[in-house]
């Protein structure tokens, strides 16, 4: 199977965790672009969604399924997403796809976080995928100067073909910072929160996934985490 098939399967999977009559509090990526287009098959089941960046909220009213401001509402029962890298306690790297404060924010309105992800992106210690970052653009030298402190290497994210920072939707920059082997890493995002200047960090440690469905050759296999 290809990347993609174990990817849309993970996707088909998800919607076994979709409560009929509320709203669903829906990622950003390649992954949870498959579950968006699922969940279109079943759009009349459920009330609407919540979307964790732009580019989420496009695909969903693409496909006709309403999408709520998150200050309309309280709490969600479920908020699907994928991540570039989980591990065995379902802490996860997110942010390859730029939209990890926004999937922070709507993650912790939910009750329940589903991640759906091929099985390359298990790992036993998180930090070969570079740690996304966001901060206020001001600050992004001092930033970059402390994160190279906690012995990695910040890199500027760039508009794709340009020499420009990358903009996010919440008119932040990324820093990805490659060469981390996270050996703890409630302690890490706790740490990086610390600093001033940064806005939000792609580490969903100290709350993470609570089950995660895993994309493999021989089916897709449940983590309950
Ligand atoms: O955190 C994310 C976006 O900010 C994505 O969940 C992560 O990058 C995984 O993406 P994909 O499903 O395309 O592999």
């Amino acid at each position: 199977m290809t990347q993609d098939e174990l990817k849309q399967a993970v996707a088909r999977a998800a919607i076994d965790y979709v409560v009929d009559g509320e709203i669903i509090g829906v990622g950003t990526g390649s992954t949870a672009n498959f579950f968006i287009d699922e969940l279109a098959r079943i759009k009349d089941r459920i009330k609407g969604t919540v979307a964790s960046s732009e580019a989420t909220a496009a695909r969903l009213r693409g496909h006709g399924i309403p999408v709520f401001d998150l200050n309309e509402v309280e709490s969600m029962a479920v908020y699907i997403d994928g991540a570039d890298e989980i591990d065995a306690q379902g802490a996860m790297i997110k942010g390859g796809g730029a939209a990890l404060t926004r999937e922070k924010i709507v993650a912790s309105v939910s009750k329940k976080f589903v991640c759906i992800a091929d099985g390359s992106k298990l790992v036993d210690t998180l930090g070969k995928f570079p740690l996304p970052v966001e901060v206020i653009p001001m600050a992004r030298a001092v930033v970059m100067r402390k994160l190279a402190l906690l012995g990695g290497q910040p890199k500027l994210r760039l508009k794709p073909g340009t020499d420009q920072p990358f903009i996010t939707d919440n008119g932040g920059e990324l820093i990805d910072v490659a060469g981390l082997s996270i050996t703890d890493p409630v302690a890490l995002e706790e740490e990086i929160n610390q600093i001033t200047g940064v806005i939000a960090v792609g580490l969903f440690a100290k709350a993470g996934a609570d089950v995660c469905l895993l994309g493999t050759a021989e089916g897709v296999k449940t983590l309950s985490l």
